[in-house]
Formats: structure tokens, C-alpha cells, sequence
């Protein structure tokens, strides 16, 4: 077997030789470059396993060879060797495609776990899915330590972030390509909206798939105890501190570490945040020496980060360390599409016993699965799967109707609603005697009898509005803006909300056709449609 070939680009002789010594040592093969030029020659002349590059060389920048490597489709990964301090770098290099970096002086262990890493890159076919639950793992009286060794692995296909939309298939893409990189990512979106879930499938995705990923909740640890809790403590470094721990930094060192809530965070925590992030290095509390550590940081927050900044609650410096590459989970209500196979999903995982036992899988009626499509869902996917989670203990003959979902009125797409005047153009007695039927996307929790069963999303969707409008109209009730004494926890989200319903309830009246439905609205064909994009409202 051939040993893995690094090249080194680096003008500096020393540092060069530095690096080659180490890399030998390690029991690869070395070719090094003092230019650029001298460089893209070797790149052409054969693949390499890991490339490492100075950013300054003598013929241009190394962030131009971090791009063209990163852009050449070969997938081999290259880091960047940055002056000390310069954090702009980094992050520059990060974003251009480098997979990692490395800050002068350059220290042999971080040069070491940054190699292995990248060479784990190249083996991608093994992916393992931890189970661990950090979020166990907060009190100092539960080791770390010891919880995060309890993974187990599956394969790449167990995979859990669920969703056909192109929303959702977008974001899988980005998550894969962003699993190869040791990049901070910073994960916004509501509460619930699958935020965690992307980090766990980030890190299943990349080389570091077979060590722990630790969720850590900011919001959750008391200040206190905040330190130690991260980075571990000596014996005896305060009352109460029996035996030596490691924090969540060492609990989850090769892997990955998820911030969750880290908006949460207290300013003086986030200086010490910031330190082990630029050095990487941790020093537990009551030790006297450093220890490095190898994490690749996720971050997750519902909250807008860039706002905090702004207004002094969040370091800029961490914010800037912290949001190299971003992901929004868009909530659930701006990707209807999915809920029919999310259902289907959570209804399976809720009701295994039930499947092994071959009875039917509990599904939803076609008016259940509408109504669900006409709901906002403030809790995104963990409000539907409590919905569904109580619904099935209402479901009659292994079909979920209208009443069993118990939607809030307030959630409704037009506040003051009740749902259970929901009469769909589906009638709940065509469902007892409809066929189950299955497709990639949602209705195998659907019965073939439903008259929206093949209609694109937006078109059931506004199916649905306009059949519960027609019945409010029917039905004397108010009408959209029924009084509610419920304050919404943000207005311009609220009167976002209620011009979408709007917009789409138009949409839905013309078969889509903006003309008509601008002309509905008594705005222009333009308005509408700037008003469609700000709000995403896709066909
Ligand atoms: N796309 C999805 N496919 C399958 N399950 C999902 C999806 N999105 C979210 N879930 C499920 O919804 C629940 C909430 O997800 P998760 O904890 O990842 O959300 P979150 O955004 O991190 O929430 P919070 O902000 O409250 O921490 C979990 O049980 C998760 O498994």
C-alpha cells in the first residue's frame, strides 16, 4: 500500500522543513512548493491526499490555490497555514472551500489531528450514526465522558432529516458538502424546526461520523457551572469536585460539538468560548496546562444572532468565528409539501409495535392531512409530532380524522378559525372505505379516493383554504380576522402570516394565476409578485 501524499506550499524554508519533518514522521509522503506556479504544476502532474498552503506566496494568495482546488471536483481537501491572529483569514479560507486551517506558530499536535482528519476525508463509505443524547449529559454529576462513548453506529441511509420540498433537498445537499469541511456552521430557524436534527445528519455525514457528537443546550447549564461543564475540571479545583472530568469539549474531541441555543450564552462565557475556538486549546478548571482538542463546532440558535450582536448581548468576534457558513431550517409552514411524509414518518416511528405486529400503519384521513397543510405549525416538526403522538390515541379504525388532531384554532392559517368546522371537499365517510396508496412523497397516510390526491402542493393547499373559506361563509362566522385576546409573540411575523394566507388563498382562487390574482387583491401584477417572493410563496 502507498503511503497518502501530502503537498506543502510555503516560501518560509524553515516552516517548510518544519512541516515536512512532521508529516514524514507521521509516515507520509511529502512534495513541497515554493510558489504558486511551482504548485499547480505538481496539482497537474498527480492527485494529492491533502494539500497545505501559506496564504502569503511570493507569485499571489494561497486562498487562489484554496479555490481552484476546492473547485477542480477531485475532492481533495486543502488547509490553509495563516498568520498569527489574523482570524479574517480563516475565515476567508473557510468560506472559499479550504477545509481547515492552521495559525502560526504552527504546533505539531494541531498539524497532526488537522492531517488525520483530512485523510479520513478520502474514506467517506463508512458513516456511522451516533444515537448519544447529549442534552443527558448537562449535569456535572453524569460524566461526559462516559455518555459520549455511548454511539452506536448505522448506515448512511438512516439518515433523519426528512423532506422532498426543494427546500429541504437544497439543504440535504448542503449539509453533505458542508460535512466534508471542518467549517463552523451556524444553524438558524424556529424552534423545532429540525435544527438539531441537521447538525446530527452534518456530522453522520463526515469523517468524524464514528466519533461523539455532543449537543450541548447554552440555555440550560447555570452560569457557574458553565466552565467546567465545557472544559472539565481538576480534582479538588472547587467544593464538590471529587474526581477529575473532562468537559464537553474533550467528551466530544474528533467529532463534533453542537451549540444549541447559543445566543444564551453569557458574555463571560463567550470569551472563553472564543479562546478555545482560536486556539484550540482547552485548560480544564484547577489545571495548569492546556490540552488540545479537535472539534469541528456547530452552532444552532432560533434567535437573530446578528441582532444580539447589535445590541451588545453577543461578541461580534465569536459571532464572526461561529458564522462562517450558515443554514436556515425554513419552518415547517413554507414547506407544506412535506407534512404528508413527515407524517407518515413520525406516524411509523410512533407506532412500531403496531407494524411489527403487521396490523395497518395508523394513517392520516385525506381531510386530517389537509387540515394539518392548513396549519402553521408555530412549533414546526416537534409540534407535529405531538399532534400526531396524541392524535393516534384518538384515532378510530387506524385512521386519523379531523377532531383526533385537536388543532389550535389560533394556528390556524386564518386566525380565529376553528378547525373542527373543517369540512373538507373530502368527505369522511369516502375515507373508511379508501384504498391506501403510496408515493415518495405523502400519500401513503392518504387515501386514494382524496380528489386532491396528485395535485401539486400549492394547489391542494389552496383546494383546502378555499373550501374551509367557503364554509366560513356558510357558516356565518366572522370571517379572516376574527378577534382573538392572543397576542402574537412577534407582530410583523403575524402580519406576514396574514398576508401570505391572503396571497395564497388569491393564488388558489385563480389556479395560480398572478394576473387574476393581483387584480383580486386591487394591487399590481408587480406588487404581487415582490410581495410573493419576500414572503415564499412558490407555485
Ligand atoms: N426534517 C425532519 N425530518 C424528520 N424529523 C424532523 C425533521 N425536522 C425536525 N424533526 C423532528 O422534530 C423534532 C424537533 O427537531 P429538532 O430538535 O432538530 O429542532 P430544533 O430546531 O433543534 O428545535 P429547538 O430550537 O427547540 O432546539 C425532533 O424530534 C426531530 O426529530
Amino acid at each position: 500500500m502507498t503511503s497518502p501524499r501530502i503537498l506543502v506550499v510555503d516560501d518560509e524554508a524553515d516552516l517548510r522543513e518544519l512541516l515536512e519533518i512532521a508529516l514524514i514522521k507521521m509516515g507520509l509522503d511529502v512534495d513541497s512548493a515554493e510558489t504558486l506556479s511551482s504548485a499547480r504544476a505538481l496539482l497537474a502532474q498527480r492527485d494529492y491526499d491533502l494539500v497545505l498552503t501559506d496564504m502569503r506566496l511570493p507569485d499571489g494568495l494561497g486562498i487562489e490555490l484554496v479555490r481552484e482546488v476546492a473547485g477542480s471536483g477531485k475532492n481533495t481537501p486543502i488547509a490553509v497555514i495563516t498568520a498569527f491572529g489574523s482570524a479574517d483569514n480563516a475565515v476567508v479560507a473557510l468560506k472559499a472551500g479550504a477545509f481547515d486551517y492552521l495559525s502560526k506558530p504552527v504546533a505539531l499536535d494541531q498539524l497532526r489531528l488537522m492531517v488525520q482528519s483530512a485523510l479520513r476525508i478520502g474514506k467517506p463509505e463508512v458513516v456511522a450514526v451516533p444515537s448519544f443524547d447529549a442534552h443527558k449529559a448537562l449535569s456535572l454529576n453524569s460524566p461526559v465522558g462516559a455518555n459520549a462513548k455511548n454511539t452506536s453506529a448505522a448506515s448512511i441511509s438512516s439518515l433523519r432529516l426528512i423532506g422532498m420540498s426543494p427546500v429541504m433537498q437544497d439543504l440535504r445537499v448542503q449539509i453533505a458538502r458542508l460535512a466534508r469541511s471542518m467549517a463552523p456552521v451556524a444553524i438558524s430557524g424556529e424552534s423545532g424546526s429540525g435544527k438539531e436534527l441537521a447538525a446530527r445528519d452534518l456530522h453522520a455525514l463526515s469523517p468524524r461520523a464514528d466519533k461523539p457528537f455532543i449537543a450541548v443546550n447554552c440555555g440550560a447549564i447555570p452560569e457557574q457551572l458553565m466552565e467546567a461543564e465545557f472544559f472539565g475540571y481538576r480534582k479538588g479545583a472547587f467544593t464538590g469536585a471529587t474526581e477529575e472530568r473532562d468537559g464537553f469539549f474533550q467528551a466530544a474531541n474528533g467529532g463534533t460539538l453542537l451549540l444549541d441555543e447559543v445566543a444564551d450564552l453569557p458574555l463571560a462565557m463567550q470569551v472563553k468560548l472564543l479562546r478555545a475556538i482560536q486556539e484550540r486549546r482547552v485548560r480544564k478548571v484547577g489545571a495548569t496546562t492546556e490540552e488540545a482538542v479537535d472539534v469541528r463546532l456547530v452552532s444552532a440558535t432560533h434567535q437573530n444572532l446578528a441582532e444580539r450582536v447589535e445590541t451588545g448581548k453577543f461578541r461580534q468576534d465569536l459571532f464572526y468565528r461561529l458564522n462562517v457558513i450558515e443554514l436556515r431550517l425554513p419552518p415547517l409552514r413554507e414547506r407544506i409539501a412535506d407534512i404528508g411524509l413527515l407524517a407518515e414518518t413520525i406516524l411509523a416511528r410512533l407506532a412500531p409495535a403496531m407494524t411489527a405486529s403487521d396490523l395497518p400503519q395508523t394513517v392520516l384521513a385525506p381531510a386530517a392531512l389537509q387540515a394539518l397543510q392548513a396549519y402553521t405549525f408555530p412549533g414546526n416538526v416537534r409540534e407535529l409530532e405531538n399532534i400526531l403522538e396524541r392524535a393516534l390515541a384518538f384515532a378510530n379504525d387506524g385512521v386519523i380524522q379531523v377532531p383526533d388532531l385537536a388543532l389550535k384554532a389560533s394556528g390556524m392559517l386564518m386566525p380565529g378559525m376553528a378547525v373542527d368546522s373543517i369540512s373538507s371537499p373530502v368527505s369522511t365517510a369516502s375515507v373508511s372505505s379508501g384504498q391506501l396508496t403510496s408515493s415518495p412523497f405523502s400519500s401513503s397516510t392518504m387515501i386514494s379516493e382524496n380528489p386532491l390526491a396528485g395535485m401539486t402542493d400549492s394547489t391542494a393547499m389552496a383546494a383546502t383554504i378555499m373550501a374551509v373559506a367557503e364554509n366560513l361563509v356558510s357558516e356565518g362566522e366572522t370571517g379572516l380576522f376574527a378577534e382573538t385576546d392572543v397576542l402574537p409573540p412577534s407582530l410583523p411575523t403575524h402580519l406576514d402570516d396574514i398576508e401570505r394566507n391572503i396571497i395564497r388563498l388569491a393564488l388558489g382562487r385563480t389556479q395560480f394565476n398572478r394576473t387574476k390574482a393581483a387584480e383580486l387583491l386591487g394591487i399590481s401584477f408587480r406588487q404581487l409578485r415582490y410581495r410573493m417572493q419576500r414572503l415564499a410563496i412558490h407555485e
